[in-house]
Order: C-alpha cells, then structure tokens, then sequence
C-alpha cells in the first residue's frame, strides 16, 4: 500500500511501503493514487513528495502479479495522474528507482536522490521493456544515444551520473527524505510548465538513423536471440519520431507482444529461481532458515594453477584474508604476478582499492594452520587430492571447513581422509572463478549442515550465486554435461560435421556450441578424465572400439588428442586456429578427412541431419538427466538446475534453463523424441526417459513450480 501522511504543514507525502523493495503492487498503485487525489484536495498542501518505505524508493512493477490477472488501477495513467498535477511532486530516491520506480520518479516534477541510490531500467533483463512511459520520456530527458545504452543494456547507474546524464535534479549526502520535503516546499509556486517531460521534444541529433542502426546492430550482436533488447531500441525509436501520444500507443503495442512472449515466461521465472536457490535445503531436511554458517575470516587455498588464482582474486576482493599456497616455487612466483595483474585490473574495473595486502603467498601447507577455511584446488586427480586432505586434517585448527574445488569427483571419499567429515564439502567454482558468478556447494553424505550453510555464505559474499547440490559424479552441472557431449560425438559419427552441430547450438543461444566450448577448455581434460576411469585403452579395438560397458561409446575425442589435437591451446582440436592460443576457429578439411575415414573404419554411413535432430539429441538427453538429478535428490528442485545451467553453462536466460525449456516444450514432448531417439539407438542408456520425467509427463504437464509435489523425497543423505 501507499500511506499518506502531511509534514511541515504544507507537504503532502506519499510513502510507498510494500516490502523488501516496494514493488509497484496492485495495493501500492491503489494507494498512490488515492493519496494522490486526497493531496491534490487538501488546500493547505501546496506540493508532494512521493518516496518509498526503508530507504528503497521503488523496485519497480510487482514481477509477482505478471503471471496472473492485473487487478487494481494500471501504471499508465498513474504515472499521468502524477505528471498532470497542479502542484509540484519530488520524487525523495532513496536506495534503488528501478523500472516502473523509475518511470514513477520520471512522471515527477522533481527528483532529489541520495548519492548511494542505483537508477535503471532493467526490464530488458526480464523480457520487456519500460512499459509505463519510460522509453517515451527518458528519451525526452537525457536524449536519445544515452536513452538506448541504459534501456537497452538494463545498466543501473549511480546518482551521480544520473545527476550528470540529467536524470535528477539534485544528489545528496543526506536525508535525501528531508532534502525533497525543503526543495518541495522551495517550488511550490512555481509553475510547472517546463516541467512536465512528456512535454518536451524528443532531440533529434542530425544522425538519428545511424545512431539507431548501431544500437540494432549492436543488440543483434549481444542478444543472442533474445527479442527484448531489439524491441527497446524500436521504442525509443517511437518517442523520436510520434508525438508523446502515439509513442505510448507504440510503447504499449511493443510491450504487449514482450508481455505475452515466451522469452519474458522465461527470463521472470529465472529472476524468481536465482533468488530460490539461496533457500537451500538437502536430500535429508537440511534448511537455510535452520542452519547456522560458521564465521570465516581467514581462508586459504591450496593449489595456485588457473582455478586457484581466481579463487584467490575473489576471496580477497570480497576482503577475506587469504593464504595461498603453492609447493612448486616457479609455479608460485608466477601465480603471484598472475593474481596481482588480476586484482589490479578488477581494482581499475570496478572502481575499489587493491587487495594485495590480503594474500600472503606460501610454499608450505603448514601456513594454514590457523585459517578458518580451505579450499583445495589441485589437479584433479584423486590420490592428490586424498594425500592433501590427510595433510589439512592433521595441520588445521579444529573446526576448520576443508573444501575441494573438484569438478566432479567423490566428496565423500575425501571426507573419508579427514578426522572431521562433517567439516568437508565441495566448492565447485567455474572457471574463470574470479568472473563466473556460479559455485556449486556439494554436501556429501556426511558434511554437515553447518558446513553447508558456511559455504553457500561464503560464495554469497564473494558475490557468487551459490546451489547447493548433492554428491555424485560430476554433481549437476558436469554430470547433465556427459550427456551433451556424447550426443555431440555420436552426431560426428552419423554425419555431422562440428560447426554444423555448433551453429544449431548457438542458433539456440548458446555463446558458443559444443565444439568451440571443447576446443576453449582443451581436449586434454576429458581424456585424463577418461582415461582415469579406465575407458581411453589400446585394447578397445575392433569392434570393441565403439562400445564401453555394454554401451554405445565414441572414442573420437580421444583419437584427436592421440594427434596431439588438444583445442585451442594446441592451434588444433575440432576447428583449425592460426596458431597454438589463437581464437578464431576454422573449419579443418583435415577433420572432414579422418571423420570420413572414421566411419569407413566402422562401417558407418554418413547421413544428412537437420537442425531438429541436432537440438533434440544434444538438448533432450541433457534434460532427462536432469530429471534423473531431481529422482535423485541430488538437485532439490528445477531452479537449482536451471540457475547452474545459465550461470556456468552458457544456457541461453532467455529460454530460461533446461528444465523450464523441458516445460516450455512439453514434457510429453520430450519423452515421445527420447524415446523416438531410443528406438533407433538402443544401446544409447541416456536416451532412455527417466522415471520421473515419464511421471511428471503423464500428468499431463504440471506448472514447473509444482514438480516439487511430485518429486519423491529421497532417502536421507546426511
Ligand atoms: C530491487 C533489487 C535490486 C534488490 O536486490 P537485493 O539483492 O537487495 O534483493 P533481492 O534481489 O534478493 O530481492 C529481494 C526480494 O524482493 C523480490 N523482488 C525484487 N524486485 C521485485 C519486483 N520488482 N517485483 C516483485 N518482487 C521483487 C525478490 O524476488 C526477492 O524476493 P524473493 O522472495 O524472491 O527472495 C533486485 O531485487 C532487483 O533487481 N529487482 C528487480 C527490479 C526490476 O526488474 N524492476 C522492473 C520490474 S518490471 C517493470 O517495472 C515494468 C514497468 O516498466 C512497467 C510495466 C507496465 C505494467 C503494465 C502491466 C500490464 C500488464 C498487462 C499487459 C498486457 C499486455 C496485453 O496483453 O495487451
């Protein structure tokens, strides 16, 4: 709701209160409104300041009401109501103006913000535009170059450069409340004439059309398929050329078709599910509400290799003290010039001081001793892994937690190493870790739930959005993976080439497609993998090359890295580059020629194999995985899935992740192409639909928020 209250006598405040940040609810709007008309009325108030309940101006639109049937007065003529005012209105911004808070605080005569606050617009991120007035009046303001960065990008900016662009009218240091009722009180009798945005002329710099075909070009780039961004662009176009009238007609027209798409479905529900990912539970009834985190001051890391370094960056950014160690003394003077040039230039990035004085580098593990937290990042290799952790058992301080970054391995048989199990879990962070906003935090059977809460608050401060996922081979994430993979390599197999599967994926919205994305992380890791797991062996010849374990099994892989083919690093993998560390792939003939004589080799025939096949056979098996994970109780619900799958795995946002893709495409759907898939390829075990994909299917499609009712509660795991 709104509440209306009168200060200094002559002031009429609006205070918006709809907590945690005032969302413009169908109770709030009413509230504005009402108090609006009862100010207007009152004689002795000769003006208004609208502002927001605990420091937080207006967080915008309530995203909650857009899945159902819009109740109570609309934003639009709202916002007009405000504008059309006979006495001036100051917008007091406090904390965040964002979207519709934002076009609120732009339907005002005034605004007046506190230098902390964050303006934007960023409901390019959840499929839409500004939908109440805000493409045809920033325009007007601020001029239409700056317009399209910020509607375009949903980039916030701070008061101070909204103050610069011409977006408020004053910053302050102080009560930014108290400074809006005395500017109020300052303009009451002066005229409003020049103040009323939708008033002005929109600036028309000479080169208008070149300004906008950048902007297409440039959204066209970045999107990746999404349609939002392109959208924004056609309605700032509105507000130059139509009258402000036309231009909301317009401004309404687009945002309808945003409104009613699946991109916006899926980008608001991938909103909602990276905030449920904190309210982490575990297969046994673990909770983030009655778990409490250990405190953790001091951390250290083992192992200084690329991981390391950028586990090392972000620690110290997020003001841990940080311990690194490295035995090797090469390794270790070159991961203390890698880490500072890291944390220098994330110093110049993002405007803060530099954390040298955070790291104290070492060559021995006994410097941990005294840290209240490990995290291990040495090669994956799990007798290394295993000797380190007998190592931190014996020097740590008890109640240190020991973390391994594996991407995959067995957290319980590192446990098993240590004195205190409970106190060992999985930080699964991607790389580059000071970048990727993703960190899985894998609980095994016996970490505790103290443990777990320790370090999903660790990833938060480090600013990482962190999922908390049980123990198994690959966790979620990596495990979904191997599914993806093998389904590219079978394609090879039949007929396709790798950038034919590559562009279907990136069509997808991919940023890169399977291919590239192997030729980037290198060839190489994937074989030690496998061969570590005794798959990759001269004796697998003949009709046995093809078929591990009963099942279907494409050696190619690793064939290319027998050639030394190791991606990127190499100049050679799946594509061609200039060089060894060159970027650009090309398409090799050298590649067409051994996948040709690959398949003479074993008796295959190439086939032509469309787009669909290529998306259905990477994406489906991946998903029904994902199912599997859920049947498991290794991920407690789809968001978790989801939210890994964008943030680590380049899984287009607006398609909202895998399994809400699954619900997008209809789960009967997907069973009825696995098991088309199935048919053909028996000897395919991923293609097979999992119980509770079968299950969920057959009642007939339920909304993904219900899944969890039908999810079966696992057996207890901790
Ligand atoms: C605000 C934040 C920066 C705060 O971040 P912080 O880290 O502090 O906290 P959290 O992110 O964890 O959030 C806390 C809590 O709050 C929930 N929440 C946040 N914002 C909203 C919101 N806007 N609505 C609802 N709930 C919100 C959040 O979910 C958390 O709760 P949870 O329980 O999930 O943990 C940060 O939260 C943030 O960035 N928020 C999003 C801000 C945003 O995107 N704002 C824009 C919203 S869209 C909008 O404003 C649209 C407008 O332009 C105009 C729309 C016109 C409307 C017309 C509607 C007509 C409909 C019919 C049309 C039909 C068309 C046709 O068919 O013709």
């Amino acid at each position: 709701m709104a509440f209306y209250s009168r200060v200094s006598g002559s002031v009429g405040m609006i205070t918006l209160q709809n907590p945690p940040v005032n969302a413009l609810s169908a109770a709030v709007r009413q509230g504005i409104v009402d108090a609006m008309h009862r100010a207007l009325s009152e004689p002795e108030v000769k003006s208004v300041v609208i502002c927001g309940q605990n420091g937080k101006f207006c967080g915008g639109a309530d995203i909650g009401e857009f899945g159902a049937k819009m109740t109570g007065p609309p934003l639009v003529p709202m916002v007009h109501l405000i504008e059309a005012a006979s006495k001036p209105v100051v917008a007091a911004i406090e904390g965040i103006a964002l979207g519709g808070g934002l076009e609120l605080a732009l339907s005002c005569h005034y605004r007046i913000a506190h230098s902390k606050a964050r303006l934007g617009f960023p409901e390019v991120a959840l499929g839409l535009l500004p939908g109440a007035g805000g493409t045809q009046r920033l325009p007007r303001l601020i001029g239409v170059p700056a317009s399209l960065d910020l509607i375009t990008t949903g980039r916030q900016v701070t008061a101070a450069e909204a103050r610069q662009l011409g977006i408020v009218d004053e910053v302050t240091d102080l009560n930014a409340v108290d400074a809006a009722v005395k500017f109020a009180q300052s303009v009451a009798d002066k005229s409003l004439d020049a103040r009323r945005i939708s008033t002005y002329p929109c600036p028309r710099p000479p080169d208008l059309d070149t300004i906008f075909e950048r902007a297409m070009q440039q959204v066209r780039r970045s999107a990746r398929g999404a349609i939002a961004p392109g959208t924004c662009v056609q309605a700032v176009h509105a507000a130059v050329t139509l009258p402000y009238a036309k231009g909301m007609e317009r401004e309404r027209e687009l945002f309808s078709v945003l409104f009613n798409s699946g991109q916006a479905r899926a980008l608001q529900y991938y909103f909602f599910a990276q905030r449920a990912v904190s309210r982490w539970s575990t297969a046994s009834g673990a909770r983030w509400d009655t778990s409490k985190p250990r405190p953790v001051h001091k951390a250290a890391v083992i192992g200084l290799g690329t991981m390391g370094r950028g586990i090392t960056v972000s620690l110290a950014q997020a003001g841990f003290s940080v311990v690194a160690v490295e035995t090797q003394e090469k390794q270790l003077s070159e991961a203390k010039q890698a880490v500072s040039g890291m944390l220098e230039r994330g110093a110049k990035r993002r405007g803060v001081p530099l954390a040298h004085d955070k790291i104290k580098y070492s060559c021995s593990v006994q410097a941990v001793a005294d840290v209240d937290l490990v995290i291990e990042a040495v090669f994956e290799d799990m007798a290394l892994k295993k000797t380190i952790f007998q190592q931190l058992s014996a020097i740590c301080k008890p109640g240190a937690l020991l973390c391994t970054n594996t991407s995959g391995l067995d957290i319980d048989e590192l446990a098993s190493q240590t004195q205190s199990p409970e106190l060992v879990v999985g930080m699964h962070f991607f790389a580059p870790a000071h970048v990727m906003q993703l960190l899985e935090v894998v609980y095994g059977p016996r970490s505790s739930p103290e443990a777990v809460a320790t370090a999903m608050q660790m990833g938060k401060k480090m600013g990482k959005v962190s999922v908390a996922v049980g123990n198994c081979r690959g966790f979620v994430g990596n495990r979904m993976l191997k599914l993806y993979l093998e389904q590219a390599f079978f394609l090879l197999e039949e007929g396709a080439t790798p950038e034919q599967v590559d562009q279907v994926l990136e069509e997808f919205g991919f940023p890169m497609g399977v291919f590239k994305v192997s030729d980037l992380s290198g060839l190489d890791i994937g074989w030690k993998v496998r061969k570590a797991d005794g798959l990759v062996s001269p004796a697998f010849t003949g009709t046995s090359a093809r078929i591990r374990g009963g099942s279907r099994y494409s050696p190619l892989g690793d064939l290319l890295c027998e050639q030394g083919r190791f991606g990127q690093k190499t100049g050679k993998g799946w594509y061609q580059y200039d060089k060894p560390g060159g970027r650009v792939a090309k398409p090799d003939p050298w590649l067409f020629g051994f996948l040709e004589d690959y398949r003479a080799q074993h008796g295959l025939v190439a086939r032509r194999i469309d787009h669909q096949e290529v998306l259905e056979r990477c994406l489906y098996p991946l998903i029904n995985e994902g199912f599997q994970i859920l049947q498991d109780g290794i991920a407690a619900g789809p968001e978790d899935i989801d939210v890994i799958y964008v943030l680590g795995y380049g899984w287009p946002r607006h398609r909202g992740g895998p399994m809400f893709y699954a619900s997008q495409v209809g789960l009967d759907k997907v069973v009825e192409r696995l098991e088309h898939y199935q048919q053909i390829h028996p000897d395919v075990p991923g293609l097979q639909p999992c119980r509770l994909l079968r299950k969920l299917a057959a009642i007939s499609n339920p909304a993904i928020h219900k899944w969890r009712e039908v999810i079966q509660k696992p057996r207890s795991q901790l």
